[in-house]
């Protein structure tokens, strides 16, 4: 893929796999690019999601027809880059205009070598996704441009999404300390903080250390392919699992690290790709959605208090639980705690008899909405309650190691 500046736009294609062609302007990088096309309805906050990771090999199409418009900034961003494989957009923006605007969403979209289209039908784009479900799709500009034929094999070649492992391709390679923050914003100094937590990042968003750290947790974020003795090296009070791409049907060595936790009992909380990996560790199936579920305006009801969220969504697939009966499984009684009120789609599960829980969508939320943002109480509650009824509670544990 090169990635040549598209402002002088030539044309682009975009070709899904069942042969439907969508023809617009080259816009980001020029070349071509592969990926599984899906819509995302956030009306705002592309900067958080193009560098998701969770969306690495998707290709965005976005169905607010105007981008672009506030620019790019360097507070924004979850990650260290953009990971979508693709970027669609109708009508980008021919300036940015905001006083935090740092560059032009389309010069980023070229500095990470991002191919994308503008000028097409987002909202028929989107309608044949919702009909024939999330698919492979290929975008060329430049000299990638060939023949019908040629393209469309050439997107009938690429990797589909069902049973890709793509969390380690994400995810750190090396640990590293995330300290807690203190009343006053400041540091909180390393082994100083009220709880130590293990988040194994599966493709985790800056901001999901941040809700932990500003709750005065000491986040410890360990790699994907880290293992149960590596999470209790840290001696946590409590194990994180983040959201990530790929199918969770391939994270086998993640569910087995889970069910190391559950058998000790840590409390647990996980997000989205970890809320499909406590799933299958339970002993429940996981699926693919017809076209997922992408936004920032989906509506949850968390069903223990009956109350409405709007959330923010990233996900593909998700985890094949009862919602009108508690499960009985291995770790004991579980229920389904979350659902999309759009679909019945589960969005969270709850244990009754062990301190874990999980979520499918994103309460860490940037952009926002922050409704959500209670869950990362819930998570400090069960980890107070965890550290109060066991004989040796960290700090307790703390002295006899010093001792
Ligand atoms: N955001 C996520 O963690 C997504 C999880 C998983 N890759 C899915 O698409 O369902």
């Amino acid at each position: 893929m090169t990635a040549q500046n598209a402002q002088a736009a030539g044309p682009a294609v975009l070709v899904l796999e069942d042969g439907r062609t969508f023809r617009g302007s080259a816009y980001g990088a020029v070349g071509e690019t592969f990926g599984e096309a899906v819509f995302s309805t956030g009306m705002s906050g592309y900067q958080e999601t193009l560098t998701d990771p969770s969306y690495h090999r998707q290709v965005v199409v976005m169905t607010a027809p105007h981008v672009g418009n506030t620019g790019v900034n360097d507070e924004d961003p979850e990650s260290s880059r953009i990971w979508v494989s693709g970027y669609v957009v109708r009508d980008p923006a021919r300036r940015s205009s905001n006083w935090r605007a740092q560059r032009s969403l389309d010069e980023e979209l070229v500095t990470y070598g991002v191919v994308g289209i503008s000028g097409i039908d987002t909202r028929a784009l989107t309608r044949h996704l919702r009909e024939r479900g999330a698919m492979r799709v290929g975008i060329f500009s430049g000299a990638a441009i060939a023949d019908d034929a040629t393209l469309l094999a050439k997107v009938r070649n690429a990797p589909e999404m069902t049973g890709a492992d793509l969390a380690g391709e994400v995810a750190t390679k090396e640990p590293y300390v995330v300290p807690a923050i203190g009343p006053d914003g400041e540091a909180v100094p390393i082994g100083t903080a009220k709880f130590t937590v293990a988040a194994l990042d599966l493709g985790i968003k800056g901001m999901t250390p941040h809700r932990m750290a500003e709750r005065g947790i000491e986040v410890h974020v360990l790699p994907a392919n880290a293992t149960a003795d590596d999470v209790y090296a840290v001696d946590p009070d409590g194990v994180f699992f983040s959201n990530g791409p790929g199918d969770p049907a391939t994270a086998d060595h993640q569910v087995a690290v889970a069910r190391a936790v559950l058998d000790r009992g840590t409390p647990f909380f996980g997000i989205c790709f970890g809320n499909q990996i406590l799933g299958r560790a339970l002993g429940f199936g996981t699926y693919k959605l017809k076209y997922g579920h992408r936004g920032i305006n989906q509506p949850v009801q968390d069903r223990t208090t009956g109350k409405v969220e709007v959330t923010a969504h990233n996900h593909g697939f998700a985890v094949d639980a009862p919602l009108d009966k508690v499960s009985d499984t291995p770790y004991g009684r579980v229920e389904v705690t979350h659902v999309c009120l759009n679909d019945n789609v589960v969005e969270g599960l709850g244990l009754l008899d062990k301190p874990a829980f999980s979520v499918q969508y994103h309460p860490e939320a940037a952009a926002g909405p922050h409704d959500a943002a209670y869950l990362f109480d819930r998570f400090v509650e069960l980890m107070t309650a965890t550290t109060e009824n066991t004989a040796t509670p960290k700090n307790k544990k703390s002295e006899t190691k010093s001792a």
